[in-house]
């Protein structure tokens, strides 16, 4: 009860301070401020603490709307309330934070907003280089998430200097999710998973005689588990076509998967073509298969050859793979709907929507979050431990 008065007094002085943002009084208090929520953060650290945030910014047009700013404002003061998030989860302990910065489908805006906001993002993102930037004082290492092949050339080149400069950034990593959508990462995943996998298969295909005969290479006989699956895919006539027809199955998968991305309205995968196979694969993947097993669609058999590939082999090729999955996700302005960010990524976790749009949010609904992870953490490490 002490702990919850204490919180709640804190929180309410740090609040009254960040409504004078900018002002005289906040810098006169400013470190009064710093001093207060290193205190709170020290109650809270009693408690487990969420190694991985993610965000998801809503609200940022409204907010310009509500507060009568002209168009952009809203995504500026977005900014700079992110800066705010990240300096308080970075001194809370968080290591990993994630935010949707721009989406696969904020390209269909119309082409001057996503112009404002991708000069806002170029602006924001040189001056995450700067030496007194939050980058450089917390020692963050940052990644861009998402197909940045979609980006401009500028936007996409500053990404990659920021990616490179901060490489040797131990303390914390953010990740800014941009050109992304959770069906994108998937699909390119699954395709890099089954290049692999077929890189992995043809060596020693390639060994092999027409009549299935193994071949030795170096004094060893190869495993004839992989080679004969294939022989039996790919119906053994010249290296040439089974190539052809594993690329093709490699293809079908992932058109399945764009596919569905489709209909959301979803583009730029350079895949093309139909498949009529994804509703087979679904439903194979509800009857049970669903622990690992890319299914093959041809054959009950071949779906048993097919094992080889597993969820790990897509796991590893997702972009989020460089970070554990997230432990909370908070979407503002009370939306609780993910729209196509980490859905591989968050069975586990714990979704927070506090109604503020996003360039209203304090330090308050970060505690408050925090403490709703507190209050939930034992159901989420039980699920975790069954999974
Ligand atoms: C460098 C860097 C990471 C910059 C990030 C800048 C930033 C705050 C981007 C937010 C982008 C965005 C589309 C937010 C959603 O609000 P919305 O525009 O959909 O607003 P609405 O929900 O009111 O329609």
């Amino acid at each position: 009860m002490f702990i919850i008065c204490q919180l709640t007094l804190a929180i309410l002085v740090l609040d009254s301070m960040d409504k004078h943002r900018g002002s005289r009084l906040s810098e006169l208090f400013g470190s009064l401020g710093s001093f207060f929520r290193k205190c709170m953060f020290c109650i809270l650290s009693m408690g487990p603490i969420p190694k991985h945030f993610a965000f998801i910014m809503d609200g940022n047009r409204r907010y310009a709307k509500k507060e009568k700013l002209e168009e952009g404002a809203g995504h500026r003061a977005g900014f700079s309330v992110l800066m705010s998030m990240l300096k308080y989860c970075y001194e809370l302990g968080v290591t990993y934070v994630t935010i949707y910065a721009f989406s696969i489908e904020n390209f269909k805006r119309k082409p001057d907003e996503v112009q404002n906001l991708m000069d806002l993002i170029l602006e924001k993102i040189e001056g995450l280089l700067k030496e007194e930037s939050l980058v450089n004082k917390y020692g963050i290492r940052v990644y861009f998430i998402g197909n940045l092949k979609l980006l401009s050339k500028p936007v996409r080149v500053a990404a990659e200097k920021v990616m490179k400069a901060t490489t040797n950034n131990t303390k914390c990593v953010l990740l800014i999710c941009i050109a992304y959508t959770s069906c994108d990462e998937i699909v390119q995943a699954v395709h890099e998973s089954c290049k692999n996998k077929l890189e992995e298969i043809q060596p020693c295909n390639s060994h092999r005689s027409f009549s299935g005969r193994v071949e030795e290479v170096d004094g060893k006989s190869i495993d004839d588990d992989i080679g004969h699956s294939v022989q039996e895919l790919f119906g053994v006539q010249t290296n040439e076509l089974r190539a052809t027809r594993a690329s093709t199955f490699c293809n079908d998968v992932a058109e399945g998967v764009e596919r569905t991305d489709k209909k959301s309205g979803v583009v730029g995968h350079g895949v093309h073509g139909s498949c009529d196979k994804w509703g087979e694969v679904q439903s194979l993947e509800a009857s049970g298969t669903r622990d690992g097993v890319i299914p093959n669609v041809k054959s009950e058999k071949l779906l048993v050859d097919l094992s080889i590939l597993k969820v790990v082999d897509i796991e590893s090729h997702m972009y989020m793979s460089v970070a554990p999955n997230p432990d909370i996700v908070i979407r503002s302005s009370g939306e609780t709907r993910l729209s196509n960010f980490l859905l591989w990524q968050t069975s586990n976790c714990l979704l927070y929507s506090p109604n503020a749009l996003w360039p209203d949010m304090r330090l308050w609904h970060l505690v408050w979050a925090v403490l709703d992870f507190q209050r939930n953490y034992s159901y989420f490490e039980k699920k975790k431990k069954q999974f």
